[in-house]
Parts: C-alpha cells; sequence; structure tokens
C-alpha cells in the first residue's frame, strides 16, 4: 500500500485501484487491489481457475496479475446480482432512471481518470478514449431518459374485458465484452440491462480488466443496490460458467465470431436469449461524384480509430476507377502524417496494438498480402518510438495496401489492426455484388454526392449499420448491430428494450366464464 499523503493526492477512482499517486503518466500505472467486485464492494474471487495478466501495450510493462473467477466465485457473483435484481425491479422506470442519470453525471465529472486508464490498459489515443467515455455516459442518460416510458399496453375485449401487456425485465444478465472498447462495451451493456429493470455480472476481456471496475464502483455510488452490477475476472473458463449458471437470464456478447457460436450454443442449452455483437468486414463505397476530401477523412476514420481494432471497421475500401489515383495519393499522405507514439500525450493520434501476438498477427496479414500481390503503400511494419520507455511496446505504422483482389486473404478476413486494402471498381452493380460478397455484415459505407444513389445503395448493402458521407460515428440514439455471421440483437437505440425485457400478457375477465364443459 502506498503512504497516506501520496494516495490522497490521486483522484477517488485511481486510488480505489491501488494505483500510484504517478499514475496518470505511461509507465507507471499498476493495480494492486482486487479487481472482482460483487455486492457493491471490491473482492478477492472465492477460488480461481488460473490467473491472467494485464499489460500496458505502450510499454508492454505488467499492470495487473489477477485470478480468473472459478465456479464458487461466479456463483456468488450471480447470487448477489439475483438479491439486488428483486429489490431493483420493484422500482419505478422513473426511479432507475434517476440512479443511472447520477452515474452519467459521475461519468462525466470522472471522464479525465477513467480515460487515461482506458488508454494505459487499451493502448488508444487519449483522444479516442475520451470520446469513448463520452458515448459511455451519453448511453446512461438516453436509458435513464427511456426508463420512465416504458410501458405496455391496454387492449379492450369483447364485453368490458380487457387484456394489458406489462413489459418485465429478464433477471440476471451477463455481459462479456472484447478489449477494444472496455469502458464503453460496460456502459452500452448494462445501461440498457438496468433501465429495464435487471441486474448484471460483467466479464471483461482479460486484456483490460481495470476499467469495468470503474463503472462498477459508479454505479454503487450513484445509489444502485449492492449487487446490481458486478464485475468477475476470467478468460473462456469464466466466460464459460457464467453462460451456463441456471440462474442466468440472457447473454450479451461482444466478440470474435467463433466465440460468439459457443456462447450461442451454451445458451441455447438453457434456452437463454443472446446478442451477439461479432466480428466484420465491412465495405467502404467512395464513388467518383464524392467530395473527395470528406470521403478520404472518411476512409481514415473507417481504418485507423483505435490502432484499427474496430469491429465495423471499413477495410475494403471500393474506389470508383476514375479517381482511384487522386483518391490513393490522398489517403497515403494523410496516412503517413498519423502521429504514432505515447497514447497519453495530447498530439498522439495513434497507439500501441494491444499485445505482441496480435501485432504479430496484423503484421502477418500484411506479409501475405504482399505475397499474394498487393503493394504497401505505406506502413505495415514495426515502428519503435523514440522514446525509451516505449521501446517494448506493440507499435505498428498503419498500412495502406494497393492493387488487392476480393480473393486475397487481406480482403477477406478481418485483421483487426492498422491496414486498409484499396479496391478499384467501375459500376455501381458491380460494386454492390462485391461489397455484399462477405459471411460477415456489421457495417457498410458510402460517399456520394448523389442522394437517389446513397440511399438505392445502402438499401442494397447486407449491413446492420449503414453510414451516407461519413463512417464510425456512433450515436447512441442508434441501433448498432450486424447482419449474417457479425451477430444479432442490437446495443443502443429504443429497440434495444427488447432485447432486455419480455412482454407478460395478461387477461381480464369481467364477466362469467363460459366453460366448454
Ligand atoms: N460487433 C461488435 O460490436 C464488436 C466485435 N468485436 C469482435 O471481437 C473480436 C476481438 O475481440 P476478442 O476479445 O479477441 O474476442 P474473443 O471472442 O476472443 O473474446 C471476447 C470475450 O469472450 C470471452 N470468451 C472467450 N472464449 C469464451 C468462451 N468459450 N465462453 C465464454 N466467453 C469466452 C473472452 O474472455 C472475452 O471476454 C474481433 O473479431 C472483433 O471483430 C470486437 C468489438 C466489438
Ligand atoms: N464505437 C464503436 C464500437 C465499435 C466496436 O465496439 O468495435
Amino acid at each position: 500500500m502506498l503512504p497516506r499523503a501520496g494516495r490522497a493526492a490521486l483522484p477517488p477512482l485511481l486510488r480505489a485501484l491501488g494505483a500510484a499517486p504517478a499514475a496518470m503518466s505511461t509507465g507507471s500505472f499498476v493495480v494492486s487491489q482486487p479487481l472482482n467486485y460483487r455486492g457493491g464492494a471490491r473482492v478477492q474471487p472465492a477460488d480461481a481457475s488460473g490467473s491472467e495478466t494485464a499489460f500496458e501495450p505502450a510499454t508492454g510493462r505488467v499492470i495487473a496479475t489477477f485470478a480468473c473467477s472459478g465456479e464458487k466465485e461466479v456463483h456468488l457473483a450471480v447470487q448477489d446480482a439475483k438479491a439486488a435484481f428483486k429489490i431493483w425491479r420493484q422500482k419505478s422506470g422513473l426511479e432507475r432512471g434517476r440512479i443511472l442519470l447520477e452515474a452519467a453525471r459521475i461519468i462525466r465529472e470522472r471522464k479525465e481518470e477513467i480515460a487515461t486508464v482506458e488508454t494505459i490498459n487499451n493502448g488508444k489515443s487519449i483522444l479516442e478514449a475520451r470520446l469513448d467515455i463520452d458515448t459511455s455516459w451519453q448511453c446512461l442518460e438516453y436509458y435513464a431518459g427511456l426508463a420512465g416510458s416504458m410501458a405496455g399496453e391496454h387492449i379492450q375485449l369483447p364485453g368490458g374485458s380487457f387484456g394489458y401487456t406489462r413489459r418485465e425485465p429478464l433477471g440476471v444478465c451477463v455481459g462479456i465484452g472484447a478489449w477494444n472498447y472496455p469502458f464503453q462495451i460496460a456502459s452500452w451493456k448494462s445501461a440498457p440491462a438496468l433501465a429495464c429493470g435487471n441486474a448484471m455480472v460483467f466479464k471483461p476481456s482479460p486484456f483490460t480488466p481495470v476499467s469495468a471496475l470503474l463503472l462498477a464502483e459508479i454505479y454503487t455510488e450513484a445509489g444502485a443496490p449492492p449487487g446490481l452490477f458486478n464485475v468477475v475476472q476470467g478468460g473462456a473458463a469464466t466466460g464459460q460458467l457464467l453462460c451456463e449458471h441456471r440462474d442466468v437470464a440472457k447473454v450479451s456478447f461482444t466478440g470474435s465470431v467463433p466465440t460468439g457460436t459457443k456462447i450461442m450454443e451454451m445458451s441455447a442449452k438453457g434456452i437463454k436469449p443472446v446478442t451477439l455483437e461479432l466480428g466484420g468486414k465491412s465495405p467502404l463505397i467512395i464513388f467518383a461524384d464524392c467530395n473527395l476530401e470528406n470521403a478520404v477523412k472518411g476512409a481514415l476514420m473507417a481504418n485507423f480509430l483505435t490502432q484499427g481494432e474496430v469491429c465495423c471497421n471499413g477495410t475494403r475500401v471500393f474506389v470508383q476507377k476514375e479517381i482511384l489515383d487522386k483518391f490513393t495519393e490522398q489517403v497515403v499522405q494523410q496516412t503517413k502524417r498519423i502521429k504514432i507514439g505515447d497514447p497519453l500525450l495530447e498530439g498522439t493520434r495513434m497507439g500501441p496494438l494491444i499485445n505482441r501476438p496480435h501485432l504479430e498477427r496484423v503484421l502477418g496479414f500484411v506479409k501475405v498480402a504482399k505475397e499474394q500481390g498487393a503493394k504497401v503503400l505505406c506502413g505495415g511494419d514495426l515502428y519503435v518510438p523514440e522514446d525509451p520507455k516505449l521501446k517494448d511496446g506493440y507499435f505498428m505504422r498503419p498500412c495502406v495496401l494497393s492493387d488487392c483482389r476480393d480473393d486475397m486473404t487481406c480482403v477477406k478476413e478481418e485483421i483487426f489492426g492498422p491496414v486498409m486494402s484499396i479496391l478499384p471498381f467501375d459500376t455501381e452493380e458491380e460494386v454492390l455484388e462485391r461489397a455484399n460478397n462477405t459471411s460477415f455484415g456489421l457495417a457498410a459505407g458510402v460517399f456520394t454526392r448523389d442522394l437517389q444513389r446513397a440511399h438505392r445503395v445502402v438499401a442494397e448493402l447486407q449491413a446492420g449499420v449503414c453510414f451516407i458521407n461519413n463512417y464510425n460515428v456512433s450515436p447512441v440514439e442508434l441501433p448498432f448491430g450486424g447482419y449474417k455471421k457479425s451477430g444479432f440483437g442490437r446495443e443502443n437505440g429504443r429497440v434495444t428494450i427488447e432485447y432486455y425485457s419480455q412482454l407478460k400478457t395478461v387477461c381480464v375477465e369481467m364477466g362469467d366464464v363460459e366453460s366448454a364443459f
């Protein structure tokens, strides 16, 4: 433990994690407190099945070593959630909304601390981490607003009888998150779940265990009953225990297609509804009549946020032949200008990838792309920043590939790194056919000045989220989720209420029973 004076100088959330006073700079943050959260407090897990280590991607330093929750701990977390659910489900929507609003206020107030932790543990630039925290508190505010208006219907029946419907919560929901948007994913899952009257047990990715705990502490501080939002740490085994627990009513998962398939299989055994937010290989279509400056900006937004580790990225960039050279030249010029380095520095626009194996995997995709005939126009190699403390970080230069064909690995498979593939096309009909020729269907984008064409094209695109003349903006009012192998169910928007609640029909007889017997 740190001396009292040093600890008092820290912001409250970092203090709660047991971080050192210099924790707000790269190379110094270490978590010394337990990372599980249950019954309204941080706890050491009651049992463990192995341990995990979390890193600071910018330096390669270990920032936390923690036990993976075993069967006993998972059961205790689910039981705490069950107890909280009994209290929470009795509250009116307005009362629940008030607590969510208070949690949103605290997130806003502590945005800088949360964004700092997110940057240290994930590697994304502080600028982006702040935007993620914004979409997190906005999500809580949005569902706080909806909570009070959730209602059923009244239906008149013959003879004065009537029926009505009640929108009821599901019970204990499980959230399982990926590592690319740790705090945002925990918020996007918990806000609608809690607004609908459910409780949640959340399991972050073992690569990014820290920020979900901050959210748990904020919910408690905002007045949520102890056990309403719990965090268990661990990997696949812990996730499996959660999905198979008999008292879990629903699983919402963000991650890869192979894991999503397993989650669905496990949930099928218990007839549990699932929301699956899975991977993608989304097309971005640039027509010759576009505003070129915006299209170039859009292509960078579609490929290089969070070091390219974004599920909805538009990594297949189809460019109409008339503007191919001009577009490519400008994209390469701007990609080369992206400032890579210490993600906590204000000027940095690209930080390190999540870990060494992932970095090598992404570089491996670039190597295969070259072998298959693609041309590397920039980047695609390791980057070692000048700052000596970053020498062991997982940095690479953002990459633009030309001379790509639809049958190349880099065009078919999700890379989940900063690698853009440029593909020329001639006609609208041709590009639609090629854009849809994938088993994924998360997102798609189109840049054109012809509004009729824009709407015609998005109507034909097989994707859950389509952008016209922009890419990768995430307003929480709009539903987010995929078609095809990119999953089903939605996050955000009004519709998500349906994924965290169930409808009860009540039939009321005002006369006598007309018996058939
Ligand atoms: N559609 C979306 O909203 C998003 C999709 N993704 C996708 O996620 C992938 C990258 O994330 P990763 O964390 O590497 O994915 P992953 O599928 O390996 O892991 C995701 C989460 O599932 C857990 N898990 C792994 N095996 C499990 C099992 N058998 N049972 C229960 N839980 C299990 C992991 O511990 C982690 O918390 C990419 O494919 C990406 O496209 C990522 C972010 C957003
Ligand atoms: N802010 C967009 C979320 C996309 C993702 O989770 O990968």
